[in-house]
């Protein structure tokens, strides 16, 4: 898993894979602007729009005067816009590849940039080296490239966002952003999608192990991660091995959400799913889900499920026994969703009594109905770190790049997933997911690491047809194909 670092230590990063690879910083700048331009090598832009490319005095800037010169090389139509004025400083690097300009890169002052003209503009004008708030000159430049009617795209970040922390004051409103090596924190957080727009991780060459004297509780997840999570089964295996579940779902009309936790639960392997409900619906059930069995009490030794998932389409009154009898009654971990943790948030007595390594798995509303109400990300995140920590549990925070928060303290942000998986039910086909994996010997993170990322791909796949038609259950007849993309048997 890529860590991810705060824009003070980019600096150490870069500065030590320089030394240990003996290139010179100007390597490493070159491989940003050809990582860049790959990635634009392979968007449909129209080759006749001209490019404008805005460049600071840093090495963000230094980027832009590499990338200005990539692609006016490849015939396109490219202007520079210095930010900065006659008597400036700039970073070596970046007064180098000004310097290496050819002759045919338009060199212009940012005042003299025409924000109705067409094409595309590349903000290189400052980077993860922004100190404190935006000069009021800078401000001015934020504007301009926010006046241009075209597409923008940022350089590492937009220009005026902090590399960290929450946005205070303007920023270069980006449609995407191509960020180099790791995805800065703040780019991931949701108050400032209206500025990442899509975000587009580039390689600069940086192994994953050159990050490992940099201490950071951050941690984003890829797809060439989660093969290595996965259990490996073998052609005598059983459906034993696969692992018998319990499901606690649905109720009178919310019966849906224990047919969409249920059917997840079978397409990510279960070998045998229960669901537990009133019995007076049960015909749900068994007409919709031949495979499924019912359970209308909790009786018998519960620790003969291999994993245990809680909470949709439960309803809130009369859930608080039962939660405690089956927290009581059960050793290992659980999976608590929806209604199980609005339980939770009105009766917080019962949270020393769920196992050790418990998964909760809280939309936004749910978090703040469990840990009060929460005005940011940061705030959101830090907060769960606290709450993790003190219940050796783990919690899911759900939405795009949804943040797995770990008891250990490490909080991992997912990188698959679309808008359209904003639909009823996807929360519960998640829930079968995760606790599928559990039942199939997956620990706690393990169960996350794959669940999260694959419930996410199974929206990309779905979305790629269906678009904002998609459906829970679309979601659940994609499960499969995630196993095929990412090639586990
Ligand atoms: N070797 C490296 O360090 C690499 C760095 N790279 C690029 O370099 C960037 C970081 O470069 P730098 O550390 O030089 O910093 P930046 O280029 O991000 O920013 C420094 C510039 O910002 C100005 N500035 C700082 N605070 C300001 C404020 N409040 N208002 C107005 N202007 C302000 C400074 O005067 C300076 O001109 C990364 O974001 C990335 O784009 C890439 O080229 C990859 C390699
Ligand atoms: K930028």
């Amino acid at each position: 898993m890529l860590k991810i670092l705060s824009g003070e230590q980019v600096k150490a990063l870069d500065a030590a894979h320089v030394r240990v690879q003996q290139i010179q910083s100007l390597q490493l700048m070159e491989r940003a602007a050809l990582a860049f331009v790959s990635w634009w090598d392979s968007q449909d832009f129209d080759p006749s729009l001209p490019v404008s490319v805005f460049c600071g005095s840093g090495n963000n800037g230094g980027d832009g005067f590499a990338i200005a010169r990539l692609l006016s090389r490849s015939g396109r139509q490219v202007s520079v816009f210095r930010c900065f004025g006659e008597s400036a400083s700039l970073s070596p690097d970046a007064a180098a590849n000004l310097e290496a300009l050819p002759s045919d890169v338009e060199n212009l002052h940012w005042t003299e940039f025409d924000a109705r003209s067409s094409g595309v503009l590349i903000d290189a004008f400052l980077g993860v080296g922004l100190k404190g708030a935006l000069r009021q000159d800078a401000k001015e430049m934020v504007q301009a490239m926010n006046a241009f009617v075209g597409t923008r795209i940022a350089v590492d970040i937009p220009s005026g966002l902090p590399a960290d922390g929450l946005l205070e004051g303007d920023c270069v409103k980006a449609n995407t952003t191509v960020t180099f090596a790791f995805p800065k924190l703040s780019l991931l957080f949701p108050e400032h999608a209206f500025a990442t727009g899509a975000l587009v991780l580039a390689d600069i060459g940086i192994s994953d192990e050159e990050y490992s004297s940099f201490a950071s509780p951050y941690f984003y997840l890829r797809e060439k991660d989660i093969k290595g999570f996965h259990r490996s089964f073998h052609r005598f295996s059983h459906k034993g091995d696969f692992g018998k579940i319990l499901l606690f779902a649905g109720s009178k009309g919310k019966m849906g959400a224990a047919v969409l936790c249920c059917k997840s639960a079978l397409r990510t392997g279960s070998g045998l799913v229960t669901a537990l409900i009133p019995e007076g619906e049960r015909h749900v059930i068994q007409s919709s889900l031949p495979e499924g069995m019912c359970l209308f009490d909790l009786e018998g030794d519960l620790n003969r499920f291999d994993a245990i998932g809680l909470g949709p389409g439960i309803g809130v009154e009369d859930s608080a026994k039962m939660l405690a009898d089956i927290f009581r009654r059960y050793s290992r971990p659980i999976v608590l969703d929806a209604d199980a943790i609005t339980v939770l948030g009105q009766n917080p007595d019962l949270l020393a009594l769920i196992p050790e390594g418990s998964i909760l798995t809280p939309h936004l509303a749910e978090f703040d109905r469990l840990l009060g109400k929460t005005e940011n990300h940061p705030e959101r995140l830090a907060k769960a770190s606290a709450f993790c920590r003190q219940w050796r549990l783990n919690l899911l925070v759900k939405g795009a790049n949804s943040v797995i928060c770990l008891a250990d303290g490490r909080q991992i942000f997912n990188s698959s997933g679309s808008q359209y998986m904003a639909t009823a039910g996807a929360g519960d086909v998640l829930t079968g997911m995760l606790t599928s994996f559990l039942g199939q010997g997956y620990s706690p993170e393990q169960a996350l690491v794959c669940g999260v990322y694959q419930h996410g791909l199974a929206g990309e796949i779905a979305g790629k047809s269906k678009r904002r038609g998609t459906i829970a259950s679309d979601l659940v007849e994609a499960i499969p194909e995630t196993y095929l993309r990412l090639n586990v048997s």
